[in-house]
């Protein structure tokens, strides 16, 4: 991520005293058949990692989590900038996110998080100040958004009612079928009579938001997951969630006491570098801990929950039957601007921007830890390719009289400040097709699997396929050593 407030950009690039280092003196440490008892090394301290370290942990393996950053909570935490405490980017999870509501409980941070009782969603049109709201009732699926859609204000009464009828035949897909993957969302969706304006106003309001790409550039198959999970699946389900504290409390701070409770050893600035098979079987993952020290740490189980081209990167010959295809998996930029109002000009927590370059805008005053009566907006922008790299100015020119467009009430405040957080490879880019690029947990390599939410879940890049893959490369290495795996979360979804 780099954090800019001016024009200069890349001016902190987190990880960048990690590269270029020499590996010398290397200590070598033995974690394998200690008492008996199995041993793993998970590499990756995001939500992936830190999931596969707890639920290895849980069944009794003795395991050793590797972060080459600092902290934990991978591509979702939070940086210090003056008293603010910020998040790096806006996240959210639905009611139907259950793998990433168990995570919650089990770091014990589910009073960190807001969930609605009710899914409501204010939808403010630039051009007319019109507020609309995307919202549910307590009727049984798929009757619950009905009421809902009907009193919709941004579309007319026949794009409603084509509305509907597209989401009921969503329904009806088949998540298992591989043409799903091949097909995209637009021509789908244009095929069902959706209109430009139904596609801007309803689909892409919300897909741009969770796939991180517009209708035109998804494929089908990871839409369909998004919108029959969320829509279809429980009256509930696409309530929205969001975290009431900054997210390093949660994905660092609570996550990694419940890491120390459940006796995993947790080594951060802890860069893997090299994953051979170990001298007894197992592996033996080469780690620079500092400027020319490092450890062998060896294991029965390896999890590498890094990004597909670090996984790409540290993959030993053979692991995967065709590795180039990680590297076919493209990435999406995700943008957040971030701006400090010296008075409150927003009364809601959050609403979504329509016939506006602004697409989400959050309250972060509280979280933040923000004093002296003035609001914190977080603009968050997916899928803005051609954004990503603007300088400040540029952004600052173009999204501030937005805002003022949109909130009344900002025209009148002062900026006390406004910077930006880009993050270029935010998530993998969910184009047809690329179903087929993301490997399951499982390894040609016996004792070495792979998590990280850009691998086959069904889900796409969120922190609950991140959750999903770290407990579906546990529920594989237990069940290969012949270890239970009590979790009942993957069999309930
Ligand atoms: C700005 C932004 C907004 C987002 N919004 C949402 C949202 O609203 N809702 C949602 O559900 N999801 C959202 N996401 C996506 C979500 O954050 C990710 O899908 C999820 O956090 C990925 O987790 P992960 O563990 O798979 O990977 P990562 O978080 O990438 O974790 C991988 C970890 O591996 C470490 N690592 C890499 N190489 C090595 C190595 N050699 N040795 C040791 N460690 C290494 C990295 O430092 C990192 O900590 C957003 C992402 C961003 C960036």
């Amino acid at each position: 991520m780099t954090v800019d407030q001016h024009d200069g950009r890349g001016d902190s690039r987190e990880d960048s005293h990690q590269h270029g280092r020499e590996q010398r003196d290397m200590n070598h440490e033995t974690t394998a058949g200690s008492g008996g008892m199995r041993t793993a090394v998970v590499i990756g301290g995001g939500l992936a990692g830190t999931t596969a370290a707890l639920a290895l942990a849980d069944a009794g393996v003795r395991v050793t989590l590797t972060e080459a950053r600092p902290r934990l909570g991978g591509l979702a935490f939070s940086f210090k900038r003056g008293e603010l405490t910020v998040d790096n980017g806006q996240h959210v999870f639905l009611r139907c996110c259950t793998a990433y509501q168990w995570f919650l409980d089990r770091i014990a941070a589910r009073d960190l998080v807001t969930l609605q009782d009710r899914l409501d969603v204010p939808v403010l049109a630039a051009d007319t100040l019109r507020l609309g709201r995307l919202s549910r009732t307590a009727l049984p699926v798929p009757l619950h958004l009905a009421a809902g859609l009907l009193r919709y204000p941004h579309l007319s009464l026949a794009e409603r009612a084509s509305v509907g009828r597209a989401a009921l035949a969503l329904g009806r897909l088949d998540l298992d079928d591989p043409a799903l993957d091949r097909t995209d969302f637009a021509s789908w969706l244009a095929a069902r009579g959706q209109s430009a304006r139904t596609i801007e106003a309803l689909w892409d309001l919300v897909g741009v938001a969770t796939l991180n790409a517009r209708s035109a550039d998804a494929s089908l198959g990871l839409a369909a997951k998004v919108f029959k999970t969320g829509l279809l699946s429980e009256a509930g389900a696409a309530d929205i969630g969001w975290a009431s504290a900054p997210l390093g409390d949660l994905h660092d701070g609570r996550a990694g006491a419940a890491l120390k409770t459940a006796g995993v050893r947790t080594m951060l600035r802890s860069r893997a570098t090299g994953i051979k098979p170990g001298v007894d079987g197992g592996w033996q993952v080469s780690v620079e801990t500092g400027p020319g020290r490092g450890e062998q740490l060896d294991a029965d189980i390896t999890v590498l929950a890094v990004p597909q081209r670090e996984a790409h990167g540290l993959l030993p010959e053979g692991a995967v039957q065709d590795p180039e295809k990680l590297l076919r998996i493209g990435t999406a930029p995700i943008l957040n601007m971030h701006v400090i109002y010296n008075r409150q000009v927003l009364r809601q927590p959050f609403f979504a921007a329509l016939d506006s370059p602004v697409q989400w805008v959050f309250d972060r005053t509280t979280s933040s830890g923000l004093t002296g009566g003035g609001q914190y907006l977080a603009v968050s922008q997916s899928a803005v390719e051609d954004e990503i790299d603007l300088p400040v100015s540029e952004l600052r020119a173009r999204y501030l009289p937005e805002l003022e467009r949109l909130l009344p009430a900002a025209r009148d405040a002062g900026v006390r400040d406004f910077f930006v957080t880009r993050e270029r490879t935010a998530t993998f880019a969910p184009t047809p097709g690329v179903g087929a690029l993301r490997p399951g947990p499982v390894t040609r390599a016996p004792g070495l699997y792979l998590a990280g939410s850009w691998t086959a879940t069904g889900w796409p890049a969120t922190m609950e396929s991140a959750v999903r893959s770290g407990l579906h490369a546990s529920r594989e290495a237990l069940s290969a050593v012949g270890m239970p795996f009590d979790n009942g979360v993957l069999e309930a979804a």
